[in-house]
Protein backbone atom coordinates (compact mmCIF):
# COMPACT_ATOMS: atom_id res chain seq x y z
CA UNK A 1 0.00 0.00 0.00
CA UNK A 2 2.85 2.40 0.37
CA UNK A 3 3.86 2.21 -3.50
CA UNK A 4 -0.05 2.63 -3.96
CA UNK A 5 -0.38 5.62 -1.86
CA UNK A 6 2.84 6.93 -3.11
CA UNK A 7 1.97 6.19 -7.31
CA UNK A 8 -1.49 8.68 -6.16
CA UNK A 9 0.34 11.19 -4.74
CA UNK A 10 -2.50 11.09 -1.53
CA UNK A 11 -2.40 14.05 0.45
CA UNK A 12 -5.98 12.95 1.56
CA UNK A 13 -6.63 8.95 1.99
CA UNK A 14 -9.04 7.26 3.34
CA UNK A 15 -9.05 3.83 4.85
CA UNK A 16 -11.88 1.63 5.93
CA UNK A 17 -11.10 -1.12 8.63
CA UNK A 18 -8.32 -0.24 10.31
CA UNK A 19 -8.05 -3.39 12.86
CA UNK A 20 -4.47 -2.60 14.25
CA UNK A 21 -3.09 -0.08 11.77
CA UNK A 22 -0.54 -2.34 10.12
CA UNK A 23 -1.71 -1.17 6.50
CA UNK A 24 -2.72 2.33 7.64
CA UNK A 25 1.43 2.82 8.77
CA UNK A 26 2.03 1.82 4.96
CA UNK A 27 -0.10 4.14 3.66
CA UNK A 28 1.10 7.10 5.69
CA UNK A 29 4.62 6.01 4.89
CA UNK A 30 3.48 6.05 1.12
CA UNK A 31 1.34 9.60 1.20
CA UNK A 32 3.01 13.08 0.60
CA UNK A 33 4.26 13.87 3.88
CA UNK A 34 1.42 16.13 4.65
CA UNK A 35 -1.24 13.71 4.07
CA UNK A 36 -3.81 12.96 6.24
CA UNK A 37 -5.08 9.51 6.63
CA UNK A 38 -8.66 9.29 8.05
CA UNK A 39 -9.11 5.10 9.10
CA UNK A 40 -12.75 4.15 10.26
CA UNK A 41 -13.38 1.22 12.52
CA UNK A 42 -16.73 0.18 14.38
CA UNK A 43 -14.29 -1.67 16.87
CA UNK A 44 -12.69 0.26 20.07
CA UNK A 45 -9.76 -2.05 20.88
CA UNK A 46 -8.93 -2.11 17.10
CA UNK A 47 -8.84 1.74 17.12
CA UNK A 48 -6.85 2.10 20.55
CA UNK A 49 -4.37 -0.62 19.11
CA UNK A 50 -4.63 1.45 15.56
CA UNK A 51 -3.67 4.52 18.13
CA UNK A 52 -0.74 3.02 20.01
CA UNK A 53 0.75 1.76 16.65
CA UNK A 54 0.33 5.25 14.84
CA UNK A 55 2.29 6.63 18.32
CA UNK A 56 4.67 4.02 18.17
CA UNK A 57 5.87 4.88 14.48
CA UNK A 58 5.76 8.54 15.75
CA UNK A 59 3.62 9.71 13.01
CA UNK A 60 2.38 13.10 13.61
CA UNK A 61 -1.32 13.09 15.43
CA UNK A 62 -2.23 15.65 12.76
CA UNK A 63 -1.59 13.33 10.28
CA UNK A 64 -4.24 11.04 11.23
CA UNK A 65 -8.08 11.13 11.92
CA UNK A 66 -9.10 7.77 13.62
CA UNK A 67 -12.77 7.29 13.84
CA UNK A 68 -14.38 4.70 15.76
CA UNK A 69 -17.74 4.50 14.44
CA UNK A 70 -19.62 2.16 12.02
CA UNK A 71 -18.01 3.20 8.18
CA UNK A 72 -21.48 3.35 6.77
CA UNK A 73 -22.23 6.13 8.89
CA UNK A 74 -19.05 7.78 8.86
CA UNK A 75 -18.60 7.65 4.88
CA UNK A 76 -21.68 9.77 3.97
CA UNK A 77 -20.38 13.39 6.18
CA UNK A 78 -17.07 12.87 4.29
CA UNK A 79 -16.62 14.92 1.31
CA UNK A 80 -17.38 13.72 -2.07
CA UNK A 81 -14.96 13.81 -4.53
CA UNK A 82 -12.49 14.92 -2.00
CA UNK A 83 -9.51 12.18 -1.50
CA UNK A 84 -6.86 11.08 -3.56
CA UNK A 85 -6.57 7.08 -1.82
CA UNK A 86 -9.85 5.26 -0.13
CA UNK A 87 -8.86 1.93 0.78
CA UNK A 88 -11.38 -0.79 1.78
CA UNK A 89 -10.78 -3.79 4.05
CA UNK A 90 -13.84 -4.82 5.54
CA UNK A 91 -15.77 -8.29 5.56
CA UNK A 92 -16.86 -9.72 2.26
CA UNK A 93 -20.34 -9.57 3.41
CA UNK A 94 -20.68 -5.49 3.06
CA UNK A 95 -18.00 -5.13 1.06
CA UNK A 96 -20.45 -3.90 -2.09
CA UNK A 97 -21.87 -0.61 0.25
CA UNK A 98 -18.62 0.14 1.69
CA UNK A 99 -16.95 0.44 -2.43
CA UNK A 100 -19.98 2.58 -3.35
CA UNK A 101 -19.68 4.49 -0.32
CA UNK A 102 -15.46 4.82 -1.50
CA UNK A 103 -16.20 5.34 -5.13
CA UNK A 104 -18.02 8.62 -4.41
CA UNK A 105 -15.54 10.38 -1.98
CA UNK A 106 -12.95 10.09 -5.12
CA UNK A 107 -11.77 12.74 -6.74
CA UNK A 108 -11.06 12.17 -10.45
CA UNK A 109 -8.00 10.62 -10.67
CA UNK A 110 -7.93 9.05 -6.91
CA UNK A 111 -7.65 5.49 -6.35
CA UNK A 112 -10.06 2.91 -4.76
CA UNK A 113 -8.33 0.01 -3.26
CA UNK A 114 -10.17 -3.20 -2.09
CA UNK A 115 -7.86 -5.47 -0.11
CA UNK A 116 -8.06 -9.37 -0.31
CA UNK A 117 -10.56 -9.72 -3.45
CA UNK A 118 -9.57 -13.08 -4.42
CA UNK A 119 -10.10 -15.13 -1.32
CA UNK A 120 -8.04 -17.44 -1.82
CA UNK A 121 -8.46 -18.48 -5.52
CA UNK A 122 -12.18 -18.68 -4.43
CA UNK A 123 -13.63 -15.87 -6.07
CA UNK A 124 -12.46 -16.63 -9.51
CA UNK A 125 -13.66 -20.35 -8.99
CA UNK A 126 -17.70 -20.26 -10.22
CA UNK A 127 -17.96 -23.89 -8.54
CA UNK A 128 -17.38 -21.84 -5.35
CA UNK A 129 -21.09 -20.03 -4.33
CA UNK A 130 -20.38 -19.67 -0.57
CA UNK A 131 -22.21 -16.07 0.49
CA UNK A 132 -18.50 -14.54 0.98
CA UNK A 133 -17.81 -15.42 -2.28
CA UNK A 134 -20.61 -14.68 -4.20
CA UNK A 135 -20.67 -11.17 -2.12
CA UNK A 136 -16.89 -10.33 -3.56
CA UNK A 137 -17.24 -11.88 -6.93
CA UNK A 138 -20.32 -9.66 -7.51
CA UNK A 139 -18.68 -6.73 -6.13
CA UNK A 140 -15.59 -7.17 -8.53
CA UNK A 141 -17.75 -7.60 -11.14
CA UNK A 142 -19.70 -4.31 -10.24
CA UNK A 143 -16.23 -2.28 -9.93
CA UNK A 144 -15.63 -3.86 -13.52
CA UNK A 145 -18.65 -2.74 -15.03
CA UNK A 146 -18.16 0.72 -13.80
CA UNK A 147 -17.99 3.53 -16.08
CA UNK A 148 -16.76 6.12 -13.71
CA UNK A 149 -14.16 3.73 -12.89
CA UNK A 150 -10.64 1.77 -14.69
CA UNK A 151 -9.89 -1.19 -12.69
CA UNK A 152 -6.97 -3.37 -12.41
CA UNK A 153 -6.24 -6.61 -10.30
CA UNK A 154 -2.93 -6.17 -8.58
CA UNK A 155 -1.92 -10.04 -8.36
CA UNK A 156 -0.22 -10.45 -5.04
CA UNK A 157 -1.08 -12.67 -2.27
CA UNK A 158 -5.12 -12.42 -2.02
CA UNK A 159 -4.78 -9.35 -4.47
CA UNK A 160 -5.37 -6.14 -4.64
CA UNK A 161 -7.95 -4.57 -6.99
CA UNK A 162 -7.23 -1.26 -7.78
CA UNK A 163 -9.49 1.32 -9.38
CA UNK A 164 -8.73 4.77 -10.84
CA UNK A 165 -11.72 7.39 -10.92
CA UNK A 166 -12.34 8.85 -14.26
CA UNK A 167 -13.36 12.31 -15.46
CA UNK A 168 -16.83 12.08 -16.29
CA UNK A 169 -17.34 11.37 -20.21
CA UNK A 170 -19.14 14.59 -21.84
CA UNK A 171 -21.26 14.03 -25.04
CA UNK A 172 -18.85 15.35 -28.08
CA UNK A 173 -20.15 18.54 -29.64
C1 LIG B 1 -9.39 -7.33 7.59
S1 LIG B 1 -9.57 -6.16 8.88
C2 LIG B 1 -8.76 -4.75 8.21
C3 LIG B 1 -7.26 -4.93 8.05
C4 LIG B 1 -6.46 -3.68 8.26
N1 LIG B 1 -6.64 -2.70 7.21
C5 LIG B 1 -4.98 -3.95 8.50
O1 LIG B 1 -4.21 -3.04 8.56
O2 LIG B 1 -4.59 -5.11 8.66
C6 LIG B 1 -11.29 -5.79 8.77
C7 LIG B 1 -11.77 -4.70 9.71
O3 LIG B 1 -13.16 -4.46 9.42
C8 LIG B 1 -13.80 -4.13 10.65
N2 LIG B 1 -15.23 -4.45 10.58
C9 LIG B 1 -15.85 -5.50 11.13
N3 LIG B 1 -17.17 -5.47 10.85
C10 LIG B 1 -17.38 -4.37 10.13
C11 LIG B 1 -18.54 -3.80 9.54
N4 LIG B 1 -19.73 -4.35 9.65
N5 LIG B 1 -18.38 -2.69 8.85
C12 LIG B 1 -17.16 -2.14 8.70
N6 LIG B 1 -16.03 -2.63 9.24
C13 LIG B 1 -16.15 -3.74 9.95
C14 LIG B 1 -13.11 -4.97 11.70
O4 LIG B 1 -13.21 -4.35 12.97
C15 LIG B 1 -11.69 -5.07 11.17
O5 LIG B 1 -10.84 -4.18 11.85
Amino acid sequence: MRVVAAAAQARTAVEIGSDAGVTALWMLRGMLPDGVLTTIDPDAARQRAAKTAFADEEVASSRTRVITRPPLDVLPRLTDGAYDLVLVAVDPLVLAPHVEAAVRLLREGGVLGIVDPALSGRVADPTRLEAPTVAVRETAHAVRADERLVPAMVPTGDGLLLAVRRAPRHPSA
